[in-house]
């Protein structure tokens, strides 16, 4: 199974921030959700990998290739949504199609008209009269009509109705049933990758925290509650997070085996949520600074 993007000792600082050290591989054919809490360096990761943003240090590979040879024929192969609007506000929805269709040398036109049906995108419309989900919706009309191998999204479902949202995770499941087409796309919201992601990138203040399969994820981590008094100094060592409240605490253990022996006698044993291994895993990190 070959990646679709490498990267290798990805660094870039800010004044306020850095991306430190980022090195993970993206599986081609399958769907993979970036997440991370606001801030963690999710859009920025993006950027660098649609050569929008270049890092200070480190190696960006797509389809096996440095991303900075052949610009061109990448920028062909991957539909991207962003999170900003990166259209002519002045141009109505046909003419800004018109205006992009020949960039790509595999536009589909046909394709394009379905989905502009499908997304009741109105064509004499001036982009700067959309809507939010209306300007996300001809992103993703662009996106899918010109045979991207890789779909990149940057927050695809914020801005759109939660019926539509579930048609678009349903759209994305089907597009990736050809086995070579791979997505990445970022959101806050765990149940958007509850849905249709395969691998999971967890992003926190600019540091890579996890790259795993869903299904194996919630695996690995053991959500324990129980009494505040089993928490003295050693015990808590083993939590990435713990919430107390006064009379008992919940908390995430990284290590389910030594986990599940220590505690299974004296506390409550779960499997944890995407959700919660999210909340307790910000929440140690924002303890021990
Ligand atoms: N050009 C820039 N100059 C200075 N700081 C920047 C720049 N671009 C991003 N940052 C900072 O980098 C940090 C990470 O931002 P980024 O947009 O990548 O996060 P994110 O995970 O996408 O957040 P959100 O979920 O809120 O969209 C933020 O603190 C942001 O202010």
């Amino acid at each position: 199974m070959s990646d679709v993007i490498k990267l290798q000792g990805l660094s870039k600082s800010y004044d306020r921030f850095a991306l430190r050290d980022i090195s993970l591989g993206i599986k081609e054919g399958y769907i993979t959700g970036l997440i991370g809490p606001n801030g963690a360096g999710k859009t920025s990761l993006i950027k660098m990998i649609m050569g929008m943003v270049y890092p200070d240090q480190g190696d960006i590979q797509l389809f096996g290739k440095n991303h900075l040879q052949q610009q061109a024929a990448n920028k062909d192969r991957i539909g991207y949504v962003s999170d900003e609007n990166i259209y002519y506000e002045h141009l109505t929805v046909k003419d800004m199609k018109r205006v992009i269709a020949p960039f790509y040398t595999r536009w589909d036109e046909k394709t394009y008209l379905k989905y502009q049906e499908k997304f009741k995108l109105p064509p004499g419309k001036k982009i700067k009269d959309l809507s939010k989900g209306m300007k996300i919706k001809f992103s993703l009309a662009v996106a899918l009509s010109h045979g991207a191998d890789l779909l990149i999204m940057d927050e695809p479902t914020s801005g759109l109705d939660p019926i539509f949202r579930r048609e678009l995770l349903e759209l994305l499941s089907e597009h990736i049933q050809d086995e070579k087409k791979s997505i990445v796309f970022s959101t806050h919201n765990t149940s958007d990758l509850d849905r249709i992601a395969d691998y999971i990138v967890f992003i926190n203040e600019g540091r890579l925290v996890f790259n795993e399969m869903r299904e194996t994820l919630t695996e690995k981590y053991l959500l324990v509650k129980g009494g505040r008094e089993l928490l003295d100094r050693d015990v808590r060592h083993m939590f990435i997070g713990i919430r107390e409240t006064g009379v008992g605490f919940e908390g995430l253990i990284g290590n389910r085996v030594e986990g599940e022996r220590y505690f299974k006698d004296t506390a409550i044993c779960e499997m944890p949520t995407l959700e919660e291994i999210m909340y307790f895993t910000v929440k140690g990190s924002e303890a021990h600074v």
